[in-house]
Parts: structure tokens; sequence; C-alpha cells
């Protein structure tokens, strides 16, 4: 792929990528804290349109991967891509144009809790658009509706909903400005395996209706087989297996094959008894 910094507007215009190109497009990619190397040469094609599920040990790097291709870490070598864009040659104001085409559900700190829903999903509005509080607060109520929640919820403080109404209304934020990408880090951890299976198929309906890429981080066996369309396994600090679901389960890498024949990956009902 061509990432061509010329192209690359000064007025923040952003060029398309290339059908066929990937969206989110990572090589070589080197990141550290201190004395301790996480990612250690990682390259990742992310395609538009797919849901890619990011696995990997804990501790392995996968927030430290997705806060980088964000921009929100520093990388010692390596190029990040995003529509086409080298993350490095980018302006202020492209940089900025970038941001709003993409939206971001962190695992932790989901919403501000000192502001009420509606002051949360208005946030990123606030941030990088001009508009009146009346479409504001329109725009507002759409977005909890598309997550699933009734417009009663705007009102309400964080501490008020349950931890399946906070990953809705993060969600909400996330959508506010009509992002291409989606980033989830864990977005079904604290969920019951209802709650969880239920944001899945969120997840994968507004993927759908909207035309979303997602790029999502994620333990959880049950929605990588339902709603990802490729899986990426970190090891060792790289990416040792990307493909759907059966490059996966014949993976001979030994964390890929431990993780996705293991007792959890039985229990559910995949790996060595044959995927369902
Ligand atoms: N800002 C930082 N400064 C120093 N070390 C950091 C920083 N951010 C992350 N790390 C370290 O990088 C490693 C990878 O962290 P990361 O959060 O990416 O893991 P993870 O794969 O997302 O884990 P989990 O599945 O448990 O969420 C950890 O050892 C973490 O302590």
């Amino acid at each position: 792929m061509q990432v061509d910094s010329a192209t690359q507007a000064s007025n923040g215009a952003v060029p398309e990528v290339a059908p066929g190109e990937p969206i989110i497009h990572v090589r070589d990619l080197v990141v550290g804290f201190g004395e301790r190397t996480i990612l250690k040469g990682l390259s990742l094609d992310v395609m538009r349109g797919e849901i890619l599920g990011f696995v990997g040990a804990s501790g392995g790097g996968k927030s430290v991967l997705t806060r980088t291709i964000l921009g929100l870490v520093p990388k010692r070598a390596g190029t990040v891509a995003v529509f086409g864009q080298d993350l490095d040659g980018l302006t202020f104001e492209g940089r900025r144009a970038l941001e709003q085409r993409w939206g971001v559900l962190f695992q932790q700190g989901a919403l501000f809790s000192s502001l009420s829903v509606r002051q949360n999903i208005q946030f990123p509005m606030r941030e990088y658009l001009d508009l009146s509080q009346g479409l504001m607060d329109e725009l507002t109520i759409a977005k909890l509706e598309m997550v699933g929640l009734t417009a009663d919820a705007a009102e309400k403080a964080p501490s008020e909903l349950s931890g399946g109404m906070i990953k809705r209304a993060a969600l909400a934020r996330a959508l506010a400005l009509d992002p291409e990408i989606l980033f989830l880090d864990e977005p079904t951890s604290g969920l019951d395996p209802i709650g969880a299976g239920e944001f899945d198929e969120l997840i994968a309906t507004l993927q759908q209706t909207l035309g979303l890429t997602v790029f999502m981080v994620t333990h959880d066996l049950d929605s990588l087989h339902t709603v990802c369309d490729r899986i990426a396994a970190l090891a060792d600090g790289k990416v040792v297996a990307v493909g759907p679901i059966d490059t996966m389960l014949a993976s001979k890498h030994p964390w890929v094959s431990a993780y996705f024949h293991g007792k959890r990956a039985r229990a559910a009902g995949f790996g060595s008894e044959g995927a369902r």
C-alpha cells in the first residue's frame, strides 16, 4: 500500500483509500516504555467494512497497539497509516480531520462520570463540530436509539446506569461523529453472557447498517466466533496469526493453539471438539 504524504492536504481534506487497500495499515511497529519493548515489529492490516477481533495474552500489548494507532502512544519505529494517511505526516488540521472519522470505546473510563449521558455524547460534538444545542439534542436522542437506549437515559448520570447501559451509552458517544472506524477495547468485559451476546448483536447490526469498520480488542470467545470476520492474534509483540476462525483453529502457534483449543474454548463449544 502506498502512503503518500504528499497527498495529505494541509487543509485537513482526506484522500480516500483505494478499494482493496487496508483502512488501517501497520508495518514493523515497535513500541516500548523505558527498558521494556512491548510491540516488536508488529504488522497488521484492517480492511474496510470488516470486524477484526484482536486477541492476545493479558498484558501483551493489545491496548498499547490501539492507543498507538490512535496516536496516543509514541512509537519507536514502524509505520501507522489510517485512511491511507501516515500518522507521522499529519498537520494539526489533518490530525483533527482524521480523529473525526473514528470513534473509540475504551475499556476503562468509558464515560466521564461527572457528566450526564447527554453531555457525554455531546462532548465530541462540541470538540469537533459547530452545531446548535437543539441539533445536538436531536442527534443525542438518535444516537441513544441507535444503541438501544431510550431518550430518558440522556439526563441520567453514569452512576445511575447498569453496566450494560454504560457500555451502550459509551458506544453512543463513540458514534457521535458518525465515524467510519470504531475502536472497541474489551467491549463485553464485565457483562453477563446474555448482556455480552446482546452487545455483540448490536455491534454486528451497527456494522452492517452503518458500514462501519470495527477494530475490537477482546478476550470473549463468543464475540470472536459470532461477530468477527477475521481475528488477529498477538504474541511476543507481533501478530502471529491472522484470518477467520478456521485459521485460528488450525494455527500451530503455541499461544494461539492453547487459546482456541483450551478449556474455556472447549467449554464454549469450540476448539478440539470442533468448531460449532
Ligand atoms: N504508559 C505506559 N507506561 C509504561 N508501561 C505501559 C504503559 N502502557 C502500557 N504499559 C505496559 O505495556 C504492557 C501491555 O499493556 P496493554 O494494556 O497493552 O496490555 P493488554 O494486552 O491490553 O492487556 P489486557 O488484556 O490485560 O488488557 C503492560 O505490561 C503494561 O504495563
